[in-house]
């Protein structure tokens, strides 16, 4: 036992995960029926609904996973997590992204008293009032001419969250300015993003919680080199640019740079979205009133996961069934489809998400595991992936579980209809519901070759528009059902040893340190 009464068990020890393993699998056409649509939903904030009538989930499991969920105390860990307990065992620290979006069990206090909420809402603050300025014109290039595009460097969670909220977001409401990226250490990432831009009106933000990471460093030297080699007259290049960076990191207090923002080493780089490292570019893209938009949405999440019943908790249950789909059912791979072009790179983000934080071999006091943990996450927006990868989806020997996305409405309103009065939203939405159908009852047929075995699950997440507070909500679902299955399966979903080894050995292929013999042969190879 730990404080707070919270105790941790390997899934395996479990006894609701015993007994989940002694039931046999149900067939999941004799599931989906009318009423299990119409009953099987619970929500996410801000209008979200997760609809698991296409799982293969009946009563019984259904009071496993909940017994399951109270017995690995999953409620109560992230109650602990919220409070500022120590969940990053690997490096020892507190997780606290969702104290960016509001104080779910009141306030955390670090270790000589201060408030971290404050700080986080101070830093906000900081970077609402800059944007405002840059919109007013108050800050300008070091020209004097008015920023119109801003540009943010970094890469992982300084990148993949950030990048696709912006996209989400381009759609739903008027932009302020333009935003772009640079992630990839390739030359091309930079050169193809740097020829289509004015220098003297672009704000770079660099953004690197570590402030160590070689492909961001790379990238600003050689965008400061490239706004050197404009030779404007006037121009400051250092002055074109702002950091997002925590307190302790080699970047922080630059006075070379126009500006810096902070966070701190409670908030992990793929759950950053919601602190400046995503606040920052959206608060100027989208100005800071759309920012508070997202993170309210978000927080209406965040409550539900903590508060709400187990069959009303639509973080929570994804969790669970996830869990039955990868360690009662054995797959080993998850899509996720969103059908709404806005969220094209979201997929991306859901990758780092939870490849990042649940693909841990050991349990969180670093025993090895003798069961399966988070699946490869992959997708696509539909009905784009219908034309590619589905083949495999529906006839292939694995069996994928699905999580599909959609929404009512289109974002941006604009859409036509054809002969039959039927307009393209209305034909993405029936491609979706079709595909679950499809999906799930299959179709049989004398020619093998065009039968379908079914039997494949699903998920829905509706939602009505894809607006600010939508967008929130979702990236919480999925931040809360990432932590809740790390919770069940005894990690911790918090660190990410696993990217340090190949970082390593590049950083003693460049300096001329390594002796390893076949390392150089591949370095040759490619010269
Ligand atoms: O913000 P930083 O410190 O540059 O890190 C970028 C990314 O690198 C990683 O540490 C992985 O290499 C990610 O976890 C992180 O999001």
């Amino acid at each position: 036992m730990e404080k707070n009464n919270i105790s941790y068990i390997d899934l395996d020890q479990a006894k609701a995960f015993k007994a989940l393993e002694t039931l046999s699998p149900l067939s999941l056409e004799k599931l989906l029926t009318t009423s299990a649509i119409a009953e099987k939903t619970a929500a996410s904030g801000a209008g979200l609904s997760y609809n698991y009538a296409a799982m293969p989930v009946g009563e019984k499991q259904l009071e496993l996973l909940e017994q399951l969920t109270e017995e690995m105390q999953l409620i109560g860990k992230f109650r602990l997590l919220a409070a500022g307990g120590v969940m990053n065992t690997g490096e020892k620290r507190k997780v606290l992204h969702h104290l960016c979006r509001s104080e779910l069990v009141g306030k955390v206090l670090d270790e000589k008293g201060q408030d971290i909420g404050a700080f986080y809402r101070e830093q906000q603050r900081r970077f609402s009032d800059f944007a405002g300025k840059v919109h007013a014109g108050e800050i300008t290039g070091s020209t004097g001419k008015a920023f119109t595009t801003v540009l943010q460097i970094g890469i992982g969670g300084s990148d993949l969250g950030p990048r696709a909220l912006y996209l989400a977001l381009e759609g739903a409401v008027e932009a302020k300015m333009k935003g772009l990226f640079i992630s990839n250490v390739d030359p091309d990432d930079a050169a193809a993003v740097l020829s289509g831009i004015d220098p003297e009106r672009t704000l770079f933000i660099l953004v690197s919680k570590s402030g160590t990471t070689q492909e961001t460093l790379t990238n600003r030297d050689l965008v400061l080199s490239w706004l050197e080699s404009k030779e404007i007259p006037g121009l400051k290049p250092g002055k074109q640019m702002v950091a997002v960076t925590s307190a302790t990191s080699p970047l922080a207090g630059s006075d070379t740079l126009l500006d810096s923002f902070y966070i701190d080493d409670f908030i992990g780089g793929r759950y950053s979205s919601t602190s400046a490292v995503g606040g920052v570019i959206l608060s100027l893209a989208f100005g800071p009133e759309v920012f508070d938009r997202l993170l309210k949405g978000a927080a209406e999440t965040d409550a539900i996961a903590l508060n709400a019943p187990f069959r009303e908790n639509a973080p929570l249950l994804d969790a669970a069934i996830g869990l039955y789909l990868r360690n009662i059912l054995h797959y080993p791979v998850t899509a996720v489809l969103p059908y709404s072009q806005a969220l094209s790179r979201f997929p991306a983000h859901l990758q780092q998400l939870d490849m990042e934080s649940n693909g841990k071999r050991v349990n969180r006091d670093g025993k090895p595991l003798g069961y399966s943990t988070g699946p490869v996450v992959f997708g696509e927006p539909g009905t784009n992936g219908q034309h590619s990868f589905y083949q495999l989806l529906h006839q292939g020997t694995d069996i994928i579980p699905l999580q599909f996305v959609g929404f009512k409405k289109s974002q941006r309103g604009e859409d036509r209809n054809d002969e039959a009065g039927i307009n393209s939203q209305r034909k993405l939405n029936a491609n979706l519901a079709a595909q679950i159908i499809a999906f799930a009852k299959g179709k049989e047929d004398v020619n093998p070759n065009k039968s379908f075995p079914g039997g494949r699950p699903s998920s829905l997440l509706v939602g009505d528009r894809l607006s600010p507070e939508v967008l929130g909500a979702l990236l919480a679902h999925f931040e809360n059902k990432v932590m809740f299955q790390g919770f069940l399966w005894n990690i911790n979903s918090f660190d990410q040893e696993g990217v340090q080894l190949g970082k390593i050995l590049t950083k003693k292929l460049l300096s001329g340190e390594t002796e390893d013999q076949e390392l150089m042969a591949f370095d040759t190879l490619l010269r």
